[in-house]
């Protein structure tokens, strides 16, 4: 049922991915129309590979690469996995996509409508949890095979009309999937009408549907449903399997509301909580790479200045094996200044600056929704941290800045900025994406 229908994943991006005009005029303009074209693509997509870290103070990749041998087949068959050629302690898992879905053929003739930031998270391989679903077909049993679909937002339209409990009409679903595939479906809207069902209205229409003998309170509204006037449009993204039905979807605040069985991408995401659990994480890996690039020597003195969650923290202290000191700080609200200790300038070996930024390069991105004066507010913003860090790196010591976003503004500017505002700085070879490695040659002070 699932077949790989191209070899170039970008194929089939979601081309009504929207940006913000004055965002995409200044990026094509920046980084040149086709670059910013194919960025574009490749961000509308997830990453074909899952990459994960070795915990090297407690095991070995090569020990991991064992375990994941015995447990990926109960998990995903045919995963290929092998160590980063370059990074030993991260070990990529490979996935595969696109694959064309087709509800029609797999005999889904109903539908869950999800939003764009749960669509984002299927696409990476999560399950569809009940918070994501947005609308359903009337008459959905646990059990069912449903078309899960995305509702693209429209500046201006957010889920294309359809808010969370609206529910779809049975026939316009079925003729609505048997279109279904991992195109776009302009649309699609067309064949959606709802009942225009808030919770209340969906409790009250329980009481109806009970005293008609129906669990499905859609079955006795649907009559009177409205069509949705929507602007957006529908993705389908993957076929699934429901675990439970239509009114519990919007009843209970938690849990899986769609177990995935096929996706347009699958992208492998082992459960790491078994005998692999403290021994590996889940990492990006250019996220490793900011940390391998800084690569604190045991012993030293490091900071991470904007730390949280601290994924990079604990790649800091496993590079120095356990051994120094690493002073990881995040944003604290509502404490004042005065009441921060502050730090000795010149105190520390290395500093990692992994910025705040616009996450323009986060994949994938169903909607882009930063405003140029965002991009632009971020860059000054990091060029504040960027002092800091200058003043508290010693003479000799290293400073790292990365981002995830792909503004140029928040990058390459920020660090010609930094070049021509601090002299003692030298930027080291940059690689990757994007990390900039300083060394700080003398003292400012
Ligand atoms: C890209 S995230 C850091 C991710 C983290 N380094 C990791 O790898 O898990 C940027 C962080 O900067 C923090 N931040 C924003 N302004 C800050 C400030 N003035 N000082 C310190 N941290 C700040 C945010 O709260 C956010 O957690």
């Amino acid at each position: 049922m699932t077949q790989t229908t191209s070899s170039n994943p970008n194929e089939h991006a979601f081309t009504e991915v929207s940006w913000d005009p004055q965002v995409s005029g200044f990026l094509a303009a920046a980084l040149g129309a086709e670059q910013f074209r194919r960025i574009q693509a490749a961000i509308a997509v997830p990453p074909l590979s899952t990459c994960v870290r070795v915990n090297t103070l407690r095991t070995s990749t090569q020990d991991v690469m064992q375990q994941l041998q015995g447990l990926l087949p109960q998990q995903h068959s045919a995963v290929h996995f092998a160590p980063h050629p370059q990074l030993p302690m991260a070990i990529l898992l490979q996935g595969s996509g696109p694959h064309s879905i087709s509800p029609a053929a797999a005999g889904a003739a109903k539908q869950v409508v999800i939003s764009r930031k749960a669509g984002e998270a299927v696409l990476r391989g999560a399950q569809l949890f009940v918070p994501g679903v947005l609308a359903v077909t009337s008459g959905l049993q646990a059990g069912d095979l449903v078309a899960v679909m995305v509702a693209l937002d429209k500046p201006g339209s957010p889920h294309s009309g359809i808010t969370r409990g609206t529910v779809l009409l049975a026939a316009a679903a079925a003729a609505a999937a048997a279109n279904g595939s991992n195109f776009s479906h302009p649309s699609a809207a067309a064949g959606i009408a709802a009942a225009a069902a808030p919770l209340a209205e969906a409790q009250h229409a329980t009481a109806a549907a009970a005293a008609a003998g129906t669990d499905d309170p859609a079955d006795s509204t649907a009559a009177a449903g409205v069509p949705v006037a929507a602007a957006g449009s529908l993705i389908c993204i993957g076929l699934g399997r429901a675990k439970m039905g239509r009114v519990e979807m919007f009843r209970v605040q938690h849990g899986v509301a769609v177990e995935m069985e096929q996706r347009v991408y699958e992208v492998p995401s082992p459960t790491l909580d078994g005998p692999l659990k403290g021994l590996v994480m889940l990492q990006n890996l250019p996220s490793i790479l900011a940390a391998q690039v800084l690569n604190p020597q045991p012993g030293s003195r490091v900071l991470d200045m904007c730390a949280a969650p601290g994924g990079k923290t604990t790649m800091l202290a496993q590079l120095m094996r356990g051994k120094g000191q690493v002073i990881a700080l995040d944003r604290l609200y509502g404490l004042g200044p005065a009441k921060c200790p502050g730090f000795a300038p010149e105190s520390f070996d290395a500093v990692l600056l992994d910025a705040p930024c616009t996450a323009l390069g986060l994949r994938p991105r169903l909607l882009q929704q930063q405003q140029l004066s965002l991009l632009l507010e971020t860059a000054a913003y990091q060029r504040a941290l960027l002092a800091a860090a200058v003043q508290l790196v010693k003479p000799g010591g290293v400073m790292v800045y990365s981002t995830c976003t792909i503004s140029p503004a928040e990058n390459e500017v920020n660090v010609r900025h930094a070049l021509d505002s601090y002299p003692c700085l030298q930027l080291a070879d940059t690689i990757g994406f994007f990390v900039a490695e300083f060394v700080k040659t003398c003292s400012l002070l």
